[in-house]
């Protein structure tokens, strides 16, 4: 199977080139400038994609995703999944365990393998648990898990709560080369919290989360990190003073990295005032300045890279009172429009920062393949046109969950197809 794309402007190291992609089979096989060599590359191709000027990127690479497969595939299972990285561009997502079972053991591992290799539209990386069942009192069994392929720990959705217990996990995992993933949120301190503690909270009656809740779990694994030789992975920092923490252990040179989602980079507290609950998630939208603070690490590299913390809640969920709605919102398709239109089109970032972002950096974190384009490498890429707008509607949305703040809203840069390992793995109706 050979498929040619033409007319593309190749994202190449921070520039464009306009020109031509050959793949066949997995794999780039040539890329060339121009389009002098047209006629040689269109010979014997068995598909061809017109770009018709579109840009193409590294396929992107999500850090954090929930795909609730198993247990709760009525929010979203690892087909509809992956259906939705391909539509947001990725053609990599790693799994989270908070499923149900909880991904703690080796038959959970290799069933999400399994399914995703089989059926999915995207490589699904595995993370497991770091304690059984995630419930913070016993060492799950990383051993086997790292056998059986997982790329790293994590219970994400609750943080362990004891020191000792979460000194010895450190341990165990940089026995393996795990790298640990934190949820990081004090329960003492966050509370019953809703939303940010902040202005808003305090106008609306809703009771907050500090941002010290955060802030106190990242300066204790930092330092149990570094007592344990463990490499620390941040998910979804969110306040200016957790972002110091970062740089202070930076500047040690320990090695501990950290994710920002893009609602956090985009929006602040102030979206809560509308009382939709697709504004309610963990950690909570915070004020404008650790917004502001978040964009600046990010630009600087203090931050990492950008995770989609991906959560689908299903519209009976979502659609009840605050403070019962469950936290999270969809991010796979959402992520490079809502970024590019508030952070690239304003001059906050740079597109290369954020191209960046979505491939090397996170491929890097979790020493995963991909994030460039180049003869002689695996054909995970996606074509998309910068000029062309998309709809965020219940329609267009391809994940089984709709939970976005942005819903039934217009956004620069929309992906026309994506391709995963040589295959096709997302074509807009345009270009079929
Ligand atoms: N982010 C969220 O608000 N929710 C996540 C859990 C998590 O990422 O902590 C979920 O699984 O729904
Ligand atoms: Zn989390
Ligand atoms: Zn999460």
């Amino acid at each position: 199977m050979k498929t040619l794309i033409k007319n593309a402007n190749i994202y190449q190291k921070g520039n464009f080139i306009k020109g031509e992609i050959l793949i066949e089979r997995k794999k780039i096989v040539k890329i060339s400038g121009g389009t002098a060599s047209s006629s040689y590359l269109t010979d014997k191709v068995d598909k061809i994609i017109d770009a018709k000027g579109a840009c193409v990127f590294p396929g992107f690479i999500d850090l954090h995703s929930h795909l609730r497969d198993p247990g709760q595939t009525y929010k979203e299972d690892i087909v509809t999944g992956t259906k939705a990285a391909a539509h947001g561009g990725f053609t990599a997502v790693c799994a989270m365990p908070n499923t149900e079972p909880v991904t703690d053991n080796i038959a959970s591992v290799e069933y999400i393998q399994l399914r995703a290799k089989d059926y999915g539209s995207a490589k699904v990386y595995v993370i497991g648990a770091i304690t059984k069942q995630s419930a913070g009192e016993e060492i799950a069994e990383m051993a086997t898990m790292k056998a059986g392929g997982i790329v790293a720990v994590s219970d994400d959705g609750k943080c362990v709560q004891n020191a000792r217990l979460m000194l010895s996990c450190m341990k165990y995992a940089s026995n393996f080369g795990l790298p640990v993933i934190i949820h990081p949120e004090d329960y003492s301190l966050a509370g019953k919290g809703q939303i940010h503690s902040g202005k808003v909270a305090t106008k609306l009656g809703l009771s907050g989360i500090p941002g010290l809740a955060e802030e106190v779990i990242i300066a204790r694994d930092i330092m149990l990190a570094e007592s344990a030789g463990a490499k620390l992975h941040i998910a979804h920092i969110s306040t200016a003073r957790s972002i110091e923490l970062v740089k202070n252990a930076k500047d040690k040179g320990l090695p501990v990295t950290c994710e920002v989602t893009p609602h956090h980079l985009v929006l602040n507290e102030e979206a809560n005032l509308t009382f939709n609950t697709n504004t309610k998630m963990k950690p909570p939208l915070r004020s404008e300045e650790d917004r502001r603070a978040c964009v600046q690490a990010l630009q600087e590299g203090i931050i990492d890279c950008i995770a989609t913390d991906h959560s689908p809640h299903a519209d009976f969920e979502k659609e009840r009172e605050f403070d019962l709605a469950p936290f999270g919102i969809i991010g796979l398709e959402t992520a490079f429009p809502v970024l590019y239109k508030n952070l690239v089109q304003t001059g906050q970032i740079d597109l290369n920062r954020l191209i960046e972002a979505l491939t090397t950096a996170p491929a890097k974190i979790l020493n995963l393949p991909g994030g460039i384009l180049a003869e002689g490498k695996t054909a995970d890429l996606t074509v998309i046109d910068l000029e062309k707008e998309t709809l965020f509607s219940a329609e267009n949305i391809l994940s089984k969950s709709k939970n976005t703040p942005w819903l039934n809203q217009w956004f620069p840069g929309r992906v026309m197809c994506t391709i995963c390992d040589g295959k096709i793995t997302y074509l807009d109706s345009e270009n079929e």
